[in-house]
């Protein structure tokens, strides 16, 4: 397990990490979520001890990463795909590696076998696509078969099936009873991986639960009607005391709704329905929510118009926010 107490971490005037405490359970993949620049990597390097904390402290089982006396065999990580040296082999750099914390050489050939790179064992790191560099650095993290393992981001830049691997790997791993942290700042992927959720932002925790709370919470969807007799589909709905309110384009929206109820009582009212739909919130919509405030860098009006902002994109909860009542009456 790892446990982070009360760490700050500031570099010159910025706070890089403020107070985070929490704790990373074993069995279970817990995600690392944040916006760009919330201090997820600094977080990690602070756990393995890769750079000091201004205040506060790390423990991993109970001790300090300092105290570990080979500390490979307890706690792997993948930070960056690019750590091994371009002109060594991947056998080479696992080697050498394995050398450092004293584990058997046959090690190395197992791992390498685990990662798929038994072909390429031989061949200089320099020559690596993307996916297998990053297969390299997952073979450096597993080498002394560790209790606790950390991933940075480690499905940027990979190709459809570099994810899915990964993502078994880590659900693999976990089921093993090891502690998994994966960092990444999208929520859908960590939707299909993760059973619990650390979020942080501008270096603050946001939240940390189940992966289960967060979708029940936030997985609300709304039934999306389209008629060209909006005033009798309002009067049938009022009726029947269904709240409603204004969608895109002229549609009207009935959060919770049951689309079979909805249909039906179009057709008792003989209402033409040119769209009956469900919507669907997306998770990475909640999370940009929940991090809206806490997002360091925007790319320009595109970008803030998916940070929570009201917009229009196909079942964007932020649409659902305009009253019907209040627009209507502001329409008489
Ligand atoms: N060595 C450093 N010196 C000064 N500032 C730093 C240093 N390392 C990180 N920071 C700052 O600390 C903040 C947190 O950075 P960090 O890289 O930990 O965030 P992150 O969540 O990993 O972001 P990303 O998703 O973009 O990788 C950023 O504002 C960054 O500019």
């Amino acid at each position: 397990m790892i446990e982070l107490h009360d760490l700050t971490k500031r570099y010159g005037d910025k706070l890089a990490v403020e107070s985070l405490s929490f704790q990373v359970p074993k069995g279970v993949v817990t995600g690392f979520l944040g916006p760009n620049g919330a201090g997820k990597s600094t977080t990690m390097r602070l756990i393995l001890d890769l750079d000091r904390p201004s205040s506060g402290s790390v423990t991993i089982d109970a001790k300090g990463y300092g105290v570990l006396k080979e500390p490979l065999k307890y706690i792997g990580a993948l930070l960056e795909a690019s750590a091994s040296h371009p002109g060594r082999t991947a056998r080479n750099h696992l080697l050498w590696l394995a050398q450092s914390n004293r584990i058997p050489v046959r090690r190395v050939d197992e791992v390498l076998a685990l990662v798929g790179l038994t072909e390429v064992a031989d061949k200089k790191a320099r020559g690596f696509s993307l996916g297998m560099r990053q297969r390299l650095g997952i073979a450096s993290a597993l080498l002394g078969d560790p209790e606790i393992l950390m991933f940075d981001e480690p499905v940027n830049g990979l190709d459809p099936e570099g994810i899915l691997w990964i993502r078994t790997l880590m659900k693999q791993l976990a089921a093993e009873g090891r502690t998994v942290f994966v960092s990444s700042h999208l929520m859908s992927e960590m939707a299909l991986t993760a059973e619990h959720l650390v979020v942080i932002g501008k270096g603050r925790l946001l939240a940390d639960l189940p992966m289960a709370d967060f979708i029940a919470q936030n997985s609300h969807s709304a039934v999306r009607l389209r008629t060209p007799h909006p005033e009798q589909l309002l009067d049938a709905l009022a009726a029947e005391s269904i709240p409603v309110q204004s969608g895109p384009e002229g549609s009207f929206e009935v959060t919770g709704g049951d689309p079979a109820r909805l249909g039906e009582l179009a057709a008792a009212h003989g209402i033409t329905l040119h769209e009956l739909s469900l919507q669907r919130a997306s998770l990475e919509e909640a999370f940009m929510r929940m991090t809206a405030d806490a997002v360091e860098y925007h790319a320009g009006p595109e970008a803030a118009a998916g940070q929570g902002e009201e917009h229009d994109a196909a079942g964007a909860p932020g649409s659902w926010g305009a009253d019907w009542q209040r627009t209507r009456k502001g329409s008489n």
